[in-house]
């Protein structure tokens, strides 16, 4: 647990649906990313749900503290940021660590996660001594040092030969990232292991694999389904960052599993409006661009 009180005032970005929002979906994103890495999932949500972005201690904006953290000290994080923004329950979509967050979020509080989208995690992700070995590297060189070994895993060879500037702005955003709490999360992912707690686990799962991811390959998933009763798991192609570069199929299965329909209105703006925490829900949509009227309307 961190030596400072949790939680703390983690950064988060709001992508609002212009009409009538059918629920909340909440992005959690890997170790050593910004709310950017969703940028592919932002246009395909909001005509029909509000998107909140949250980044974890140290990463983007969010501040830090001194390390070493735990699950919890994230998990109470993102507990405090629905609360401040008055978000009741949501669908949570985790990559990564920001999976492993979505699952013990839903743990511990089942009625605020009645669904979870789990994208290239895992319940348990050894060895320990490697995650700790690279906390002490990332404090003492900064995150800078391990940046493209770390990236070399997120895109399929292809993929990176064919998007070089997409490396690079991987490559940077991690590079970014501030040591402590990268190190910080390093050490949280060492110390856990959910796999005990799976089977207390009742929110409807989807499991994305990526079918090349080499760091939470397709069996750790499979791992998570075998255990939760509720879950189904779809694998896509794509290594650990396969919401970026399969992110329609991605999309598709998001829109899938929150009940909506597969196809987008075809007017959609490339890149929708983001809206910082501090702005109100009202200035929020003001600032949002016009949409098609909603044809299907419920609550997520
Ligand atoms: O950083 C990595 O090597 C991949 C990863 C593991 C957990 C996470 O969030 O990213």
């Amino acid at each position: 647990m961190s030596p400072i009180a949790s939680p703390i005032a983690a950064h988060a970005i709001w992508n609002r649906c212009p009409g009538t929002a059918r629920g909340v979906v909440l992005l959690a994103g890997s170790l050593g990313s910004d709310a950017t890495m969703w940028q592919p999932q932002i246009a395909a949500l909001t005509p029909d749900v509000d998107v909140l972005r949250i980044e974890h201690r140290g990463h983007g904006a969010s501040p830090s503290t001194p390390g070493p953290y735990d699950l919890d000290d994230l998990t109470d994080d993102v507990l405090a940021v629905l609360d401040r923004e008055g978000v009741e329950d949501v669908t949570m979509v985790g990559l990564s660590i920001g999976g492993m967050i979505a699952i013990n979020c839903a743990l511990r509080a089942p009625h605020r996660f009645p669904r979870l989208v789990l994208l290239c995690t895992s319940a348990h992700l050894g060895p320990a001594s490697a995650w700790q070995e690279r906390a002490a590297r990332v404090r003492a060189q900064g995150p800078g040092v391990i940046a493209a070994d770390v990236v070399s895993r997120w895109f399929t060879a292809a993929y990176a030969q064919a998007h070089p500037d997409d490396v690079q702005r991987m490559i940077d955003m991690i590079a970014a990232t501030d040591p402590e709490g990268y190190a910080g999360c390093c050490e949280a992912i060492a110390a856990m292991d959910l796999r005990p707690r799976l089977p207390h686990l009742h929110s409807q799962v989807l499991a994305i694999p990526g079918a090349q991811d080499r760091t939470t390959p397709p069996e750790h998933l499979h791992q998570i389904c075998d255990a939760v009763p509720t879950a189904h798991l779809v694998t896509v192609p794509g290594a650990h960052l396969a919401s970026w570069e399969n992110a329609d199929e991605v999309n598709r299965l998001i829109r899938e599993h929150l009940n909506l329909p597969a196809d987008l209105p075809a007017d959609l703006p490339a890149d929708p409006p983001a809206v910082d925490q501090k702005q109100s829900r009202e200035q929020s949509q003001e600032v949002a661009p016009p949409r098609p009227a909603q044809t299907h309307p419920g609550q997520l």
